[in-house]
């Protein structure tokens, strides 16, 4: 690791899984880490919940963090430049508002917001503010992706993209969830579109197109959704392109998805991407004219792989952004107008939406 690498301190915002997955890795030791990251606050519910959390997924932290019984005395530590928010959607908006008025950056999981007024709401505090923030959609952040789309958009190793096929499902045992359950209560934004349907979705965007945010085409939005006590447990989409290209995306949380969760198919050839599932991409195959048989490209990704967008958040916060270029602004609202969409025609609704 260089001298000049920036460091980053971070408080962690809820003791749930994708907060001890992401502590675990902003904790492993790399070769080509790009930054610095320190653990310094964890905010829970209870200092209990936070202690143990500790235990359990910091334990060779030389350094322990300060463990809070409340999220807000996080946002008020100094020593913390930047809040990670791991905590259901339905309370991204209110912490993002909060951390960001004690004029703390912020990186938000997905998806950013329940709809896409919170996450202009979010921005327009952002940006008076003059902090840092970016939805946590970390698989655009991968090795993977950035060399999958140069091969796609500017070597056109397929010709022109035509259609994309992409699948997140996984088996949630919807059923036997309690009625409190992030993946079961609408008011806690439960449903497979927000929590697993926007890598489908994301997949097809960042493939059916080069450009992103307000510089990408708006495709026309057709979806369906099948519904469980309001909230979706099935949902299928299409984008169809003013120039014809189409993107046959779905969710489900019944079943799971084969490993070969992503085709792009284009005038030459196709590409198949292959992984555990859709947010974890691991490998990918190409096949055209020239090899049929097809030519696989395999990533490295030591732990999970969420380093790599906090990397990027620090090189962007050093560098004095207030947004990065792989996850703008533009792009989370855009993301979010095209779930609220879908919506809208599959009828899955929470009850913030009625909020103005
Ligand atoms: N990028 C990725 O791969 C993944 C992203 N996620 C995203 O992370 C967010 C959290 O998901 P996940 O970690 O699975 O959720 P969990 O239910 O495992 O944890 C959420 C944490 O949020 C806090 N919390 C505050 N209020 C509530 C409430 N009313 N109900 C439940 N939890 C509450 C709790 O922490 P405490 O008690 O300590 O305050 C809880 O442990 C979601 O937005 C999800 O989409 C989730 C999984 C993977
Ligand atoms: O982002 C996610 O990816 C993995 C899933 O297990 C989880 O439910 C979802 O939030």
């Amino acid at each position: 690791m260089s001298q000049e690498n920036p460091t980053l301190r971070w408080g962690i915002i809820g003791t749930g899984l994708i907060s001890s997955w992401f502590s675990r890795d902003l904790s492993l030791a790399r070769d080509n880490a790009q930054a610095i990251h320190h653990i310094q606050a964890i905010g829970s519910s209870s200092i209990e919940k936070g202690t143990k959390f500790v235990e359990s997924h910091l334990p060779d932290q030389k350094q322990h963090p300060t463990v809070y019984g409340s999220y807000e005395e996080v946002y008020r530590d100094p020593n913390v430049d930047i809040i990670y928010l791991g905590v259901p959607h339905a309370f991204h908006k209110q912490a993002c508002l909060e951390a960001i008025s004690h004029g703390k950056h912020v990186l938000c999981e997905k998806a950013f917001t329940l709809n896409a007024r919170e996450a202009r709401e979010v921005f327009d505090a952002a940006k008076q503010k003059g902090v840092f923030v970016m939805e946590a959609m970390w698989t655009r952040f991968f090795p993977l992706v950035k060399t999958l789309k140069k091969l796609v958009h500017k070597d056109k190793v397929i010709g022109d993209v035509v259609r994309v096929f992409c699948d997140f499902a996984m088996n949630q045992n919807f059923d036997s969830l309690g009625p409190d359950s992030r993946l079961k209560n609408p008011a806690l934004g439960a449903g497979s579109l927000l929590d697993i349907g926007i890598y489908s979705l994301t997949w097809g965007l960042l493939t059916l197109d080069s450009e992103i945010g307000d510089q990408a085409q708006k495709p026309k939005v057709l979806a369906t959704q099948t519904l469980k006590d309001g909230v979706d447990v099935g949902t299928s989409i299409l984008l169809a392109y003013p120039n014809g290209k189409q993107g046959i995306l779905t969710s489900n949380v019944a079943v799971k998805s084969p490993a070969q969760f992503c085709r792009i198919e284009g005038t030459s050839g196709h590409v198949v991407v292959q992984g555990f599932v859709a947010s974890v991409p691991a490998s990918f195959t190409i096949f055209t004219e020239q090899q049929p048989e097809g030519k696989q490209y395999e990533f490295e990704r030591p732990g999970r792989g969420f380093y790599w967008e906090a990397d990027s958040v620090a090189l962007d916060i050093a560098a004095g952004k207030t947004e990065s270029d792989i996850m703008p602004w533009a792009e989370t609202v855009r993301v979010l107008e095209i779930l609220d969409e879908i919506r809208a025609q599959g009828g899955a609704k929470f009850p913030q939406d009625q909020e103005n």
